[in-house]
């Protein structure tokens, strides 16, 4: 019997705003098996020519940072029941990593990213569109503490690029998707009536496809 196309969930917001613990929150409501993780930041450009003078200097929140062709490819894949292999980024380096992980396709997909509303090629693909808001402060705190505990960064390395880039790029190209956004989501993953209504909304539209097939 032919399987239904899964459903796939935009999860976006600024930096550091609560993505990935929302995309985790929903992840934890269903058997492992049903549902795969797909973050955009596994998709930054190949920068293995690149020297690592060159690779600080890139603007990593522009969109044309992104390889979105691969991206938008490796989500039909998926739609259409078929395996990937998806690149693992490595942020301590810059990179990809020369691995990738090989993913099966999924009754729901939760693509995560501060740009994935920004492509309309992208959004018709995504059957619920998140935006995760959270005040700039706390998005610059959270930035620091996990940047430098987790990507090895400096606080000083850590605000440069907030101020010539990050922040920039935030109003000029995340914030506006904001507009695109089926559900807005004050406080991110702490959020926990916003979590139950996606987790609700989304096996109603897996028992439709269901129904439907
Ligand atoms: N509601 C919250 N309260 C406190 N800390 C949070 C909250 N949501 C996320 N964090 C923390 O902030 C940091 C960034 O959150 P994360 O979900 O990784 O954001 P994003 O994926 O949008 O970059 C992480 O260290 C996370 O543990
Ligand atoms: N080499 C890189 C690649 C990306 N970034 C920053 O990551 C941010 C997106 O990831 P979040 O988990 O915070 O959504 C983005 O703002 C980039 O600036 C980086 O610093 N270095």
């Amino acid at each position: 019997m032919m399987k239904n196309k899964p459903v796939v969930i935009g999860v976006t917001g600024g930096t550091a705003s609560g993505k990935t613990t929302v995309s985790h929150a929903i992840f934890d409501h269903f058997s492992k098996n049903s549902v795969l993780l797909l973050e955009q930041d596994s998709y930054y450009k190949d920068q293995s020519k690149m020297t690592m003078a060159q690779r600080r200097a890139v603007n990593y929140d522009h969109p044309l940072a992104f390889d979105t062709d691969r991206l938008i490819q490796d989500l039909k894949k998926l739609l259409k029941r078929q395996a990937i292999d998806k690149p693992i980024y490595d942020y301590k380096v810059l990179n990809r990593s020369a691995e990738v992980i090989h993913e099966e396709p999924r009754d729901v997909i939760i693509l995560e990213g501060i740009l994935i509303l920004d492509d309309p090629r992208l959004r018709d693909l995504m059957d619920i569109k998140v935006f995760v808001d959270t005040d700039d402060d706390v998005r610059i705190i959270r930035r620091i503490q996990r940047d430098m505990r987790e990507r090895d960064r400096t606080l000083t390395n850590i605000i440069d690029q907030y101020l010539t880039t990050v922040k920039p790029m935030y109003h000029q190209f995340v914030e506006p998707t904001k507009r695109y956004a089926d559900l807005i989501v004050p406080d991110g993953g702490k959020n926990q009536v916003a979590i139950d209504l996606l987790v609700t909304k989304v096996r109603d539209i897996l028992q439709k496809k269901q129904t439907i097939n």
